[in-house]
């Protein structure tokens, strides 16, 4: 039997490689994922964690969204993992309105960490899979850091990733040379790698939208659905099958893993923001962990990776996964 890597063995190896990991990249991945081991095991916890419901301070984050307990646990998990390693100038989190600037008792590190602490919040109570989603970029030259230095293109991620908690817990990550998924082993208490290169298949006959949304949809999006609805009949001439787990982590999981299309487009509902998922800690380090496994991301009418950021909080559109369906999609639509 081949001797297991651990996520650690892995990260060394490819840093050795060609650089591919700069060292103070390789350590702050490493807490990231030390993070997810005990988000991992507070989520398993559940009700005798205490960890289920609303937090007691019923709270709403930036977004208006209500934070659950989880929510903010995992939040403070990923700030305290991370704040005193060196690593990092300054972290940007789906709750907190503004950044977390490393406190000047601790070192300072070149680089910016960004994330969904818990993704598919709605998922926690039913115990349904959830997940944790990070971005890493450079933070650009200069004394200081501020929130302008956190809006470079989803194109300029040195690292992204997230874990999934679900029937196991699983690692998925990318620096630029493909994407690796580690399983964490729960009695050695590591991650292993169980595969390299993921590759998601070109064509697909499973899409992931939510349904209910249908009225609101825009008409690109109304014809590609109901082309896909029409089966052998309509005009792909072939029956397409239809998921919707409601958190993105666990879609974007399956599609990396048998491929398929998942969307969340712009619609109707709030028509003055440009979609749900946050460009920053949803769709750009699911967008390049896609385009790396040889998947697409785009909104439609541009890649997202190429989108030039103008807040921290910033909504998109999403159209990712198999890269023939993402294209096709994106053919009904007028490019900008
Ligand atoms: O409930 P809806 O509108 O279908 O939305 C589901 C989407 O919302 C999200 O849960 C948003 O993430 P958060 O839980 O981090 O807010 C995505 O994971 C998922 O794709
Ligand atoms: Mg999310
Ligand atoms: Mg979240």
């Amino acid at each position: 039997m081949s001797p297991k890597i651990s996520l650690t063995r892995y990260l060394v190896e490819e840093q050795r490689k060609d650089g591919a990991i700069p060292a103070q990249l390789r350590l702050l991945l490493e807490v990231v994922a030390r993070a997810c081991k005990s988000i991992s095991l507070a989520v398993n916890k559940g009700a005798l964690g205490g960890v289920l419901g609303v937090s007691e301070a019923s709270s709403e984050n930036i977004q208006g969204e209500i934070q659950k307990k989880l929510d903010i646990i995992a939040n403070d998990v990923l700030i305290e993992a991370n704040e005193w390693g060196g690593h990092l100038a300054a972290m940007a989190s789906e709750e907190m309105e503004g950044i977390h600037v490393v406190p000047n008792r601790y070192p300072q590190g070149e680089y910016l960490l960004l994330f969904d602490p818990l993704d598919g919040s709605s998922n926690i109570d039913v115990n349904v899979s959830i997940g944790t989603i990070f971005s890493v970029l450079k933070k650009p030259e200069g004394a200081g850091v501020s929130e302008q230095d956190f809006l470079q293109a989803g194109a300029k991620q040195v690292a992204a990733g997230y874990c999934i908690y679900g029937p196991q817990t699983t690692l998925v990550l990318t620096v630029g040379n493909g994407v690796s998924l580690f399983t964490l082993d729960r009695e050695q208490g590591s991650f292993v790698l169980t595969q390299r290169d993921l590759s998601i298949p070109e064509d697909t006959k499973e899409f992931a939208i939510n349904m209910s949304n249908m009225r609101h949809w825009d008409e690109p999006v109304k014809r590609y659905i109901d082309e896909c609805l029409q089966g052998k009949e309509g005009p792909r001439g072939k029956d397409f099958n239809m998921r919707w787990i409601a958190s993105m982590v666990a879609d974007v999981h399956r599609i990396l893993t048998r491929g398929g299309v998942f969307l969340y487009p712009w619609d109707k509902r709030e028509p003055n923001k440009p979609g749900k998922l946050r460009l920053m800690y949803e769709a750009n380090p699911m967008g390049w962990i896609v385009e790396q496994a040889g998947g697409a991301a785009s909104t439609g009418r541009e890649r997202i990776l190429d989108l030039q950021p103008k807040q921290l909080h910033e909504r998109v559109s999403v159209i990712l996964g198999s890269k023939n369906e993402v294209e096709r999609a994106a053919s009904y639509f007028t490019p900008v």
